[in-house]
């Protein structure tokens, strides 16, 4: 691919040479990736031998954005050594957690990724809770999160509480002896580091020897333990850039709050904040329409469609659906719609907050989510056959490397990443076998016939590939189950393919349709129009990350009840609107 000319806005240009720290505040759209790449040309440009640039982001798909943006520049340079790019998680382990170790332990540490999802079970038949849900420095109870896995602390007794308490802390204790940190874990020891003087000092010798600038992408989803990271990374003289959308925060579940990154902005001096405006992506209609999906206080003016489609007039298009539930017609007349428009369907993806909601939209077998392994296993070929992109993939051949183990018998009482990082897996090792499996298991009307055709195959496949020594059969593990028959579908030709929200962070496609419920619809338009219910500040900032991937066009499908609210509220920031009945 030729990569475009690029000609950098004054605002752009301010910060493209701006050396030395400083906060980047800038609209969707606005080139926040694209500044990025532009600064990483001049650094490299001019880099001391054995120094590199740190770039960090805050999800694998992000990363691998990132990534793919740096190499289609040339500018991804082979060894990655001395630079630096992953997830922030990755960096304060690899810089701040691993090369120490634990304090009091002589094990050598592990990041275990899983962690956070093990079950803390006080007694038999208890309600579980994700560990996650309690603090790894005091072992406290977190009540919010805790609430919204149906454990309500108020209307518990102290004793009760108590005994998740415990039972956690113990987890805790026994994941270390091991030398196993999860996430939460890990930034609990990096922030203990930097807290105590002399070892914070070494460590940033040796990080300012090795980098001449931090980048740090998506900062909106820091949380205010990544933010005293970052900004102890600053003060301690290492050049850091954070690069942000405030409105684009969807990682409320990390503790990521916007009311955080903005008193964090006030803490850079003014010639060190700047801000980006103006939106390249997007056409006019579709800026009009992101900027009434931002909050009333921050709402302002739609942003100005700067680049190639600022003259491009197509409407918004709003397909009311009626019922409750999503239906396949939102995929048949996205498909139609950009048929007319010219653009191929493979490449306008279907969006949605849900795997299942996109599923149903785009008349895709819809995953249950059950542990039952035969279905587990049809919903991990599905997720395979119909994955639209790297990351999709990515997960779809995990999970079916843990369920294989499972089905092997090799995973005892370990989570996955646990087992991994015992054992010393490298994904290389089995990664080429389990695609190819997942390929062989693939399901195809033709081959299969029904659902039963399928399991018989899959079983045979099985058997001859895995080794299960536990006593076992195959059939004993993949027994039939009735609900199999609505998960498979074959594999799909040239139709948009569903993703959510989270995967499409920080792309662009030439048209998105975003998928809207019932449910959620009528709460996000009434905080948007006047403020409250607040509770529905995330799911409207996750509207406007999901809308403002449109190039060219954006299609809402919306339940009947909410499409000429919409309309109206649409129509009130000066975007033009189509409404068609599905
Ligand atoms: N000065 C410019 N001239 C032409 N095109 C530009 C310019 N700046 C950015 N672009 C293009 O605009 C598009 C959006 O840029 P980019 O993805 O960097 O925005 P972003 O701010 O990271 O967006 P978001 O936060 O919404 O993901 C890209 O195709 C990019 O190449």
């Amino acid at each position: 691919m030729t990569p475009k000319p690029f000609a950098p806005t004054e605002e752009q240009r301010a910060v493209i040479d701006h050396e030395g720290s400083a906060f980047v505040d800038a609209c969707p759209g606005a080139g926040k990736t694209r500044i990025l790449i532009e600064r990483a040309r001049e650094l490299f440009g001019a880099l001391r031998q054995g120094q590199g640039i740190a770039f960090l982001s805050f999800t694998h798909a992000a990363v691998f954005e990132l990534e793919t943006r740096l190499s289609q520049e040339r500018l991804l340079p082979a060894p990655i050594f001395p630079n630096f790019i992953g997830t922030f998680d990755s960096f304060v382990w690899h810089f701040l957690v691993a090369p120490f170790g634990l304090p009091g332990a002589t094990v050598r540490p592990r990041l275990i990724a899983d962690t956070a999802g093990l079950p803390v079970e006080p007694y038999e038949n208890a309600q579980t809770l994700p560990l996650s849900c309690f603090c790894p420095d005091t072992g406290a109870i977190f009540p919010a999160e805790a609430k919204s896995k149906g454990f309500d602390v108020s209307k518990k007794q102290d004793y009760q509480v108590q005994a998740y308490e415990t039972t956690a802390s113990r987890i805790r204790e026994r994941l270390l002896a091991r030398g196993h940190l999860g996430f939460d874990e890990a930034r609990s020891v990096a922030l203990q580091r930097i807290s105590d003087t002399q070892i914070a000092r070494r460590i940033a010798l040796a990080l300012k020897g090795r980098f001449c600038e931090v980048i740090v992408d998506e900062a909106q989803d820091c949380n205010p333990d990544d933010l005293r990271i970052i900004a102890w990374l600053r003060d301690s003289g290492l050049p850091t850039k954070v690069v942000c959308d405030p409105n684009q925060a969807i990682y409320e579940f990390r503790g990521g709050v916007t009311d955080h990154l903005s008193t964090f902005a006030e803490t850079f001096p003014a010639a060190q904040r700047k801000k980006v405006t103006g939106n390249f992506r997007s056409s006019p209609n579709i800026c009009k329409a992101v900027a009434g999906f931002r909050p009333i206080p921050v709402r302002g003016d739609p942003d100005e469609a700067l680049g190639s489609l600022r003259g491009h007039s197509a409407s918004v298009e709003i397909l009311s659906y009626g019922g409750i539930s999503v239906p396949p017609s939102i995929g048949e007349t996205f498909s139609t719609i950009l048929r007319g428009a010219g653009i191929l369907p493979s490449s306008a993806p279907i969006v949605a907050s849900t795997k299942a909601s996109g599923a149903a939209a785009s008349g895709q077998p819809k995953a249950t989510g059950s542990q039952d392994r035969t279905l587990r296993l049809a919903e991990v070929v599905s997720e395979f056959q119909f994955a639209a992109g790297y990351s999709d993939m990515k997960k779809a051949m995990d999970s079916a490397h843990e369920l294989f183990l499972l089905l092997e018998g090799k995973l005892g009482g370990l989570s996955y990443h646990q087992y991994i990082a015992d054992n010393d897996i490298d994904p290389a090792s089995w990664r080429s076998q389990v695609v190819k499996l997942l390929r062989t298991l693939r399901f195809s009307l033709g081959v299969h016939g029904d659902a039963r055709g399928w399991h018989g195959a899959v079983k045979q496949v099985l058997e001859r590939e895995l080794s299960i020594d536990d006593g076992q059969t195959i059939s004993q593990k993949l027994r039939w189950n009735t609900n199999l028959e609505g998960l498979l579908a074959d594999a799909p030709t040239d139709t948009p393919l569903p993703r959510t929200i989270h995967s499409v962070k920080g792309m662009q496609f030439p048209a998105v349709c975003v998928v809207m419920t019932s449910r959620t619809l009528g709460r996000i338009l009434d905080f948007l129009l006047t403020g409250e219910p607040a509770d529905q500040a995330e799911n409207a900032r996750k509207l406007y990350v999901a809308a403002s991937r449109a190039e060219k066009l954006l299609v809402l499908a919306v339940p009947r009840s909410q499409a000429l609210r919409l309309k109206t509220h649409l129509e009130a920031q000066g975007a033009s609107v189509n409404v068609r009945e599905i």
